[in-house]
């Protein structure tokens, strides 16, 4: 039996999101649809889920102190993680406080998965080492003499990462020796938590690569379509859904995601990457939470990313999703220094099953993605050619 009483009340039942980007938003949303009481936290104030939330708390949240007294103050009954840059080794402690109290209290999905995925290092070797799953060669390593002789062991091409990032900061495809030293410049000064650890991986020539969204409920395990994906400078620009896969293509995918998720535990949507060569596939990295790439589900299934995150965590059935055929999503992304604001709002919005998501974010220092176009088509081309459309007619400027 799932109870939810009323937010605000001695009743209410909390929900404390940590991260409150674009992705967090939408979990707000529909959190708030349960009447759920949604608390919003990251490190900087008016974030996008903040705006919908009940309360707001800004804090480091690399800052295991930090995290324990919001927990404490707020005593949430789950706990969410948005962003991998979260001091884990504090949730993994709270978790096991929880349950010695015997408190059911929990850690979305679990504390283990949100400890090993912040870690690139923590999740790879649980993937290829322990569950023996094909990936990418690599190494790590945390000297430049260390880089470069992993450099000359896995070969060019190859890509160089923060064991600590997200979103391609830090990431660079070294293609020749020339690269070599600049590859580690910016991976000592690009990823989300200052220099250190990183990992070395080689390229793999894949034909394309999906993120196959995995949903762990009450009810067991269920995927979504294949979401197959674009993405420049490790960043993405455009998804789409359903990516056409061999069947055998598919049946490993599911294999491989089943094998990752099952054993991270616990309730709640997983972004499975994978990269696909005919009816090979290879593990790349896993979200325990939505992935940037799901956004397309805003518009392809009657049950986005969001909502099933959102019925997953709080133990709601999920008897089926419905896909709606050919859909894309583009996202729009910033550049430069100020506060966004939007034009031709309008005329993004003219073309028939065409939406826009306008994140809301306070500021732009560099580049961020700032909104996202939603499309359906006839086919993939023409979905994905709509929502391109409808996010070159839109414009902004930052003030
Ligand atoms: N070993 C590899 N071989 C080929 N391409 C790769 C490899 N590693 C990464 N890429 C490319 O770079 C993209 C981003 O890599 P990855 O997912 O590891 O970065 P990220 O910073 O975790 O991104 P995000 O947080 O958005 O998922 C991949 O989706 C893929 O297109
Ligand atoms: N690939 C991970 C990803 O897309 N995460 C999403 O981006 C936000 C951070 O954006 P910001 O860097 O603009 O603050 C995160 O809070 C999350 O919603
Ligand atoms: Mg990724």
């Amino acid at each position: 039996m799932v109870t939810i009483g009323t937010p605000l009340s001695p009743h209410g039942f909390r929900v404390l999101l940590l991260g409150s980007g674009e992705l967090g938003k939408e979990v707000a949303i529909e959190l708030q649809r349960f009447g759920v009481e949604v608390i919003a936290a990251d490190r900087y104030a008016d974030a996008p889920a903040m705006q919908v939330a009940h309360r707001s708390h800004v804090l480091d949240m690399l800052d295991g102190a930090a995290v324990r007294a919001l927990v404490a103050l707020e005593r949430p009954h789950l706990i969410v993680p948005e962003i991998e840059a979260i001091h884990t080794q504090t949730l993994v402690e709270l978790e096991r406080e929880f349950e010695a109290r015997g408190s059911d209290v929990r850690v979305i999905p679990t504390a283990r998965a949100a400890r090993l995925t912040m870690d690139r290092e923590g999740i790879r070797r649980l993937a290829a080492e322990t569950l023996g799953l094909p990936t990418s060669p690599y190494r790590f390593v945390d000297t430049l003499e260390d880089y470069r002789a992993a450099v000359a062991e896995i070969g060019v091409p190859c890509v160089v990462k923060p064991v600590m990032s997200s979103s391609g900061k830090g990431q660079s495809l070294v293609r020749s020796q020339a690269d070599i030293e600049q590859a580690w410049e910016y991976a000592q000064t690009g990823g989300r938590a200052g220099a250190g650890r990183v990992i070395v991986e080689g390229f793999i020539d894949f034909e394309y690569e999906i993120t196959l969204l995995t949903v762990r409920h009450a009810g067991g395990t269920t995927f979504c379509a294949p979401i197959g994906h674009l993405q420049r400078d490790g960043d993405y620009r455009e998804s789409w859904q359903p990516q056409a896969m061999s069947p055998r293509a598919l049946e490993r995918s599911q294999e491989i995601a089943r094998a990752i998720t099952d054993d991270l535990g616990g309730w709640g949507v997983f972004g499975v990457e994978l990269f696909v060569k005919g009816d090979e596939v290879w593990f790349s990295e896993v979200s325990p939470r939505p992935h940037d790439t799901g956004l397309v589900t805003l518009i392809s299934q009657d049950l986005s990313e969001f909502a099933l995150h959102a019925r997953a965590i709080l133990g709601l059935p999920i008897p089926s999703i419905r896909q709606y055929g050919a859909a894309a999503s583009c996202a729009v992304l910033a550049h430069g220094h100020g506060v966004p604001v939007f034009s031709d709002v309008d005329k993004a919005l003219e073309q028939a099953d065409t939406q826009l998501r306008l994140f809301g974010k306070p500021r732009v220092e560099g580049h961020r993605r700032v909104a996202v176009t939603l499309a359906l088509g006839g086919d993939i081309e023409n979905a994905r050619q709509r929502a391109r459309d409808a996010a070159a007619a839109l414009t902004f400027e930052l003030r």
